[in-house]
């Protein structure tokens, strides 16, 4: 059965750098979603995400997309269905309301929703800085629907990974992806 790897969380959290680390270490690639937001430093086009115009966002057909202030975000279903085609597990990163939508909407089964978090929100704030995000940029992040708290009824489906030391992230994850490919 094909899976998917939803990964969700605050801000500065760390679901980038732990869909990196999937795609490297275990070929596990993300599926890139549609946003009208700037690109940040570092990010690239087609890699980060397609990075596109209001015009060219209203074009396309989405699965689910959202808006975020000034920005839309959005994936498609054909993203998803073209990944699953070569690969049998696939990582997406989406806010709260994008894991309702690809709960609903897929088989239970093939969904594993990983939400990520810091045990403080200074940590948050301080990777977020170090990060080079400006300090509006950091004050709007941790204070709005950016922080995609664990709502209640999710709190049953999902894998709750605390990502504050790295190396036990990534012996978390690698017991995670071991599970994911003998199911
Ligand atoms: N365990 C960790 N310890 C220290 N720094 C970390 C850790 N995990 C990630 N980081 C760093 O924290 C910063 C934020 O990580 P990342 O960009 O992956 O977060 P994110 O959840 O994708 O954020 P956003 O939703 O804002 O895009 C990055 O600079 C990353 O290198
Ligand atoms: N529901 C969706 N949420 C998405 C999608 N692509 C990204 N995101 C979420 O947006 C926020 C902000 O992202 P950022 O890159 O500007 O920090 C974050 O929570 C992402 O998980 C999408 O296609 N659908």
């Amino acid at each position: 059965m094909k899976k998917i790897i939803l990964i969700a969380g605050p801000s500065g959290a760390g679901k980038t750098t732990i869909s990196n680390y999937l795609e490297r270490e275990y070929g596990i690639p993300r599926v890139i979603t549609h946003t009208t937001r700037p690109k940040r430093e570092g990010e690239v086009d087609k890699e980060s995400y397609f990075f596109e115009t209001n015009e060219s966002f209203n074009k396309l057909h989405f699965f689910e997309h959202i808006k975020y202030g000034n920005y839309q975000y959005g994936s498609s279903k054909e993203a998803l269905e073209a990944m699953w085609k070569k690969h049998d597990i696939v990582s997406l990163i989406v806010d709260i309301q994008g894991v309702k939508s690809y709960l609903s909407k897929l088989d239970p089964e093939q969904v594993y929703f990983l939400y990520v978090t810091t045990s403080t929100m200074d940590e948050l704030r301080e990777r977020l800085i170090n990060r080079g995000d400006s300090k509006e940029m950091v004050k709007k992040r941790l204070s709005g629907s950016e922080l995609n708290r664990l709502p209640e009824d999710l709190k049953q489906t999902a894998h709750i990974l605390l990502n504050d030391k790295w190396n036990e992230t990534e012996s978390d994850l690698n017991t995670i992806v071991t599970k994911l490919k003998q199911n």
